[in-house]
């Protein structure tokens, strides 16, 4: 066991895990090797985990010269680094451990970045098909953040996904191509019925997703896809979804009133995202910072005006609805 109140290793900054602050421990976990366990109970928007790259795949010039690069780059650093870098998880033994270290454990360090970064302690955390914690990159922190978005109790494992959505055999699929195990999580460990059940969400979830990514849906029937966005909401809280599929639909549909020149409901769902990426990313995650002025003024979204169809003003959201007259509203369920 490596307990996470001991020093983390040069090069890695680990903000939360003080000796006076121990939020996880890493452990044995039943089939996966060695994962997080919560050492406390952790709510929802907490920061569990700030973490520099001990080094990143910067280093490699070439296909060919991977290993030898990687080899290099790895001498460069400080022993207890090294030692950390070599004692991770190897899904791949054999020729080019150094290559399948990174391959087993890397995280690309941004969405679109070419670049993945290997972590002394975030590289430790499990996969989950519904994690109780996010994970992404902080380009003005140079560091992954890890922040739990559903409540997570003392002694229950932090998961973060490797890879999102569908059922459980196409996740499963991908998890073993891509990642090269067999997914034993909380999910895909449900009874037959009730994967049955799951999976029959999730397949719906999926259509509903592609007619919401849909711009001819989006321009020509746009009270199909928000109905379409309430009920793929309804799947996310039955699943217990709270990872980035929850903020990314909040501003899918931000993006259909917008579209329609909703600036009213378009704000609100606005800043729902924010709200979602402060809980899953922080105040400082770029996300949020680059949303929020459209919460004061969509228009100034590309996505604002291509009709005119649903035009409000933003300063027509009510105030003095009830939750069910506000929720309709918010629908656009109103006469
Ligand atoms: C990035 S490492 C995670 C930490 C690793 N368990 C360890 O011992 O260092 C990824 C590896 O953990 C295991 N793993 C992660 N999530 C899993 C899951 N949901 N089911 C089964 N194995 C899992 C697999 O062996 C996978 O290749």
């Amino acid at each position: 066991m490596a307990p996470s109140s001991t020093s983390p290793p040069n090069g890695a900054s680990d903000v939360t895990n003080t000796p006076k602050n121990i939020l996880w421990t890493i452990e044995p976990i039943a089939g996966k090797g060695k994962g997080l366990l919560a050492a406390v109970d952790i709510k929802p928007s907490k920061l569990i985990l700030s973490e520099a790259p001990l080094f990143t795949t910067e280093c490699i010039t070439s296909m060919e010269t991977t290993e030898a690069d990687l080899a290099r780059a790895l001498r460069a650093l400080p022993k207890d680094s090294q030692r950390a870098f070599l004692s991770l998880h190897n899904n791949y033994p054999g020729k080019n451990p150094l290559s399948n270290i990174i391959r087993s454990n890397g995280y690309p360090l941004g969405p679109d970045s070419d670049v993945g970064g290997i972590f002394a302690n975030i590289s430790r955390i499990n996969h989950s098909c519904r994690p109780n914690a996010v994970h992404s990159w902080n380009p003005l922190l140079n560091q992954e953040t890890v922040y739990a978005v559903r409540p997570i109790k003392a002694g229950e494992e932090i998961t973060l996904s490797y890879h999102a959505g569908g059922p459980s055999n196409t996740r499963k699929e991908i998890l073993k191509e891509g990642f090269g195990f067999d997914c034993t999580c909380e999910i895909c460990s449900l009874p037959e019925t009730e994967l049955k059940k799951s999976d029959g969400r999730l397949i719906r979830a999926q259509n509903l997703d592609d007619n919401i990514g849909n711009s001819e849906s989006v321009r020509y029937s746009p009270a199909k896809v928000l109905k379409n966005c309430k009920t793929l909401l309804g799947i996310y809280e039955e699943e217990g979804i709270r990872d980035d599929r929850l903020s990314r639909l909040y501003f899918d549909i931000f993006q259909v009133c917008n579209m329609h020149g909703d600036q009213a409901r378009a704000s609100v769902w606005a800043r729902k995202y924010c709200e979602q990426k402060k809980t899953s990313a922080g105040r400082d995650s770029i996300d949020l910072l680059e949303t929020m002025p459209f919460v004061k003024d969509p228009s100034k979204h590309g996505s604002f005006g291509s009709t005119q169809d649903w035009k409000t003003e933003k300063k027509a959201v009510p105030k003095d609805l009830d939750n069910e007259a506000y929720e309709k509203w918010l629908w656009r369920e109103t006469a």
